[in-house]
Formats: structure tokens, C-alpha cells, sequence
């Protein structure tokens, strides 16, 4: 089955909502929403951007260092609801955006789908470019892939819960053994992308 064609089956049924994903950091939220976006014929935003455009700082890990996290989830929040007021577009959010309830309410709006990706999995990806760009896994010592998991599986306690709020859940996990792959890093963002059309498909039919 092609992108496109699982796209053009479901998005009628869509009936314009917003697709919001979240997930961890490194889950591929803004790798997954830009692919997904063009296949749905959707406009495509990342909230990250958007309150880099909105606070005129040029990088979240600027914003962190110059305001701190509260100025940063408050400029989220907003940047949230202003996208809850419009329609086709998939929006890739920020791992933390899932800690605040009222975000969850401007996330209703739409349709919310949860990546859920192995922590190791996560890990690997976010050393692999390393955590410059992303402040709350950059302070901690040692060297990149050890400091990511020890961050990451704090995190990943703390909000999994919330995670779960989501109407679809993607599991790497799940797709990898449907497909009869070993590891989850075989799979490309189109067939994670795919996976979310299935997941939101059962979703609209419950
Ligand atoms: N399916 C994938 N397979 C391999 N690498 C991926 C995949 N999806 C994303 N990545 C890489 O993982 C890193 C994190 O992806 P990103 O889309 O920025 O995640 P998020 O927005 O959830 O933090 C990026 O370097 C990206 O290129
Ligand atoms: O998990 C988090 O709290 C954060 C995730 C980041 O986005 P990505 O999930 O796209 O990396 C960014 O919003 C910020 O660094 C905080
Ligand atoms: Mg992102």
C-alpha cells in the first residue's frame, strides 16, 4: 500500500480536522508530520518553529537559555491554541506539550496520534545529531547516547501517562512486527506515516 493512496482513501473522512503529533523527543513527530502533511494535501506546522517565530528568538535552546521552560510552554500553549482554530493542517508539537491539560484541550479540536517509539530507538536517533538543540537533554554530563537515555527514561515516566491521552497510538514496536522486521530503526518515516493513517482510520471508526 502506497502513502497516497491510504491518504486519498481517509482523508474525506477527516472532514479538514487537524492531525496533532506527539511523542517523545526524537519519536520523528517533525519528520513524520512534514511527509504526512504532503501526502494529505495538509499545510504542515511544527510548534517548536512556531514559537521561535513568535518570541523573535532563533532557537528553542536560545528560548530555554534566555526566558527558561515556563516562557517557553506559556508561548506553546498559545501557539496550540491558535492552530485549534484552523482546519487540514498536521502539526508536529513538542515532546512536552502533552504536560499541560489545556493544551490538550486545543489538541481535541483535531485528532491527536501518539508515536510511540523504544527508548533506545530515541536515544540512538538524538546522539546521532546530538542534544544542542534540545535544552532539556543537553545538561547533563557524559557523552551523548548515555545522557540521552538516562534524560530520556525520566521523562518517559513522568509523561507516558499523558501520552496516552492521544486518540491513535502508532507503536513502532507493533508496525515492526507486523512487518517481520528485528529492530524499529528499519522503519522509514513513510511507513510510520502509513501506520498513522491506519491508526487514525480505526480511530474515526469507533
Ligand atoms: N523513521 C526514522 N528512521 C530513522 N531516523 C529517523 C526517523 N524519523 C526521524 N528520524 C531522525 O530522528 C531525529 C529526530 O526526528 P524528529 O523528526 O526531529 O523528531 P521529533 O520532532 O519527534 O523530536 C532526526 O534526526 C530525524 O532525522
Ligand atoms: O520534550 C520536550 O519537553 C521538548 C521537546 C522539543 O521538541 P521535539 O520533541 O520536537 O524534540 C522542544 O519542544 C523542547 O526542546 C522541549
Ligand atoms: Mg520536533
Amino acid at each position: 500500500m502506497t502513502l497516497k493512496n491510504k491518504s486519498e482513501e481517509i482523508e474525506p473522512y477527516l472532514n479538514g480536522r487537524c492531525i496533532f503529533l506527539v511523542g517523545m523527543m526524537g519519536s520523528g513527530k517533525t519528520t513524520v508530520g512534514r511527509i504526512l502533511s504532503s501526502a494529505l494535501g495538509y499545510s504542515f506546522f511544527d510548534s517548536d518553529t512556531l514559537v521561535e517565530q513568535a518570541t523573535g528568538v532563533t532557537s528553542v535552546a536560545e528560548i530555554f537559555n534566555l526566558h527558561g521552560e515556563g516562557f517557553f510552554r506559556d508561548n506553546e500553549t498559545e501557539v496550540l491554541r491558535k492552530l485549534s482554530l484552523m482546519h487540514r493542517l498536521v502539526v508536529s508539537t513538542g515532546g512536552g506539550a502533552v504536560i499541560r491539560s489545556i493544551n490538550w484541550k486545543y489538541m481535541q479540536k483535531g485528532i491527536s496520534v501518539w508515536l510511540d517509539v523504544p527508548l533506545e530507538a530515541l536515544a540512538r536517533r538524538i546522539a546521532a545529531v546530538g542534544t544542542k538543540s534540545r535544552p532539556l537533554l543537553h545538561q547533563e554530563s557524559g557523552d551523548a547516547y548515555t545522557k540521552t537515555v538516562r534524560r530520556l527514561s525520566t521523562l518517559l515516566e513522568e509523561r507516558s501517562e499523558a501520552y496516552a491521552n492521544a486518540n491513535a497510538r502508532v507503536s513502532l514496536e507493533n508496525i515492526a512486527a507486523k512487518l517481520g522486521y528485528r529492530d524499529v530503526c528499519n522503519l522509514t518515516p513513510a511507513v510510520i506515516a502509513i501506520e498513522a493513517l491506519i491508526q487514525i482510520e480505526s480511530f474515526l471508526k469507533k
